[in-house]
């Protein structure tokens, strides 16, 4: 919706019955220069393609039709790490499209107030400077503000590992452990985000901007994110819609996994991963997270 401001825009879906206004973005009818297809021969002439889809989704589309995205200018939004793979959604583009150009879009951003044209902040990461230059010319608006970085690692790890954060965040609050348990959460998760993507080469300022620090902060603090939403229903013993995305439950078990294989102490993930998986009840969690012996900041 916010690039059509800028030109044509064709949007494949699978099923496209819902026409111009999509179920998965209440109260949005799409623009007429959105053109809307099930065609994807015909949605992938376009030089550059934006995906859109969940993390665990990734691998499988690609396997079925990455002939028809290669040497194109490939744009990842996917916030999750493969749980197969152990790796972000660039590595999967790049291992299935060779010949493309990959970069990952990501940072705080609701769906829904990007389509409704507030002002949003994003990064986009390409490993290339020179593409990544044009990419952010031509996928920014002016409501629409893009930041660049050629730190694809640590931006799509920032955006991955908030949502993990984000279901502890939500939690906690819907445990009734108050603001300033979800404080302590929200900084410590930081430090086990930026532990684990120091540990995989990303830049600490890349953490530390709007695809780290600027998407935890929104996870967190708002009932608008998925991922916080779910944490609240976990939290509260609450049923929650099984076909709601909600990237941080798998991711947490990536991270878990990855986090074992390198050593890295990551407890806050590994208690979210037990927590979706029903291993641990949220009393435990609570108090387990607290008594673990006490250390230096
Ligand atoms: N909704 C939001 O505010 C934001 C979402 N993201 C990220 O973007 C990614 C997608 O999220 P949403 O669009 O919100 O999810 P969504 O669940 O609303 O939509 C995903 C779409 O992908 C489709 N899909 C799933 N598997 C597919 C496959 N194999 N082939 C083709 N289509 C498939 C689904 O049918 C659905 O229409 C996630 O990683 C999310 O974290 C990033 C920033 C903001
Ligand atoms: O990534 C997002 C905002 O930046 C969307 O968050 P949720 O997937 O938790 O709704």
């Amino acid at each position: 919706v916010a690039l059509s401001a800028n030109g044509p825009v064709t949007l494949w879906a699978r099923d496209t019955s819902w026409d111009r206004d999509n179920p998965r973005l209440p109260g949005v009818t799409l623009p007429d220069a959105i053109r809307v297809t099930d065609d994807l021969r015909a949605a992938t002439q376009a030089d550059t393609l934006l995906l859109a889809l969940p993390a665990q989704a990734l691998a499988g589309f690609l396997a079925d039709h990455a002939a028809l995205l290669n040497g194109r200018h490939l744009v990842s939004t996917a916030k999750g790490i493969d749980l197969h793979k152990l790796t972000g959604p660039s590595s999967l583009l790049t291992d299935a499209c060779p010949k493309a150009t990959v970069a990952v879009l990501t940072g705080p951003s609701f769906a829904a107030d990007i389509a409704r044209g507030l002002p949003t902040a994003l990064t986009l990461a390409c490993a290339n400077r020179d593409a990544g230059k044009a990419l952010q010319h031509d996928l920014s608006t002016p409501v629409l503000r893009l930041y660049r970085t050629t730190d694809v690692t640590g931006a799509e790890l920032g955006g991955a590992l908030k949502n993990v954060i984000a279901i502890a965040a939500g939690v906690v609050i819907g445990a009734g452990l108050g603001d300033s348990a979800r404080a302590a959460i929200i900084t410590r998760g930081f430090a086990e985000m930026t532990r684990l993507s120091a540990r995989l080469g990303a830049r600490p300022e890349t953490l530390t901007g709007l695809s780290g620090l600027g998407d935890l902060t929104l996870t967190c603090t708002s009932v608008q994110s998925r991922n916080f939403r779910y944490g609240q229903a976990l939290g509260s013993a609450q049923p929650f819609d099984a076909g709601t995305t909600v990237e941080g439950a798998a991711t947490a078990r990536a991270v878990s996994a990855l986090a074992a294989r390198l050593g890295e102490d990551m407890p806050i993930a590994a208690m979210v991963a037990a927590l979706a998986e029903r291993r641990v009840s949220v009393e435990n969690a609570a108090e387990m997270l607290m008594t673990r012996p006490l250390k230096e900041e």
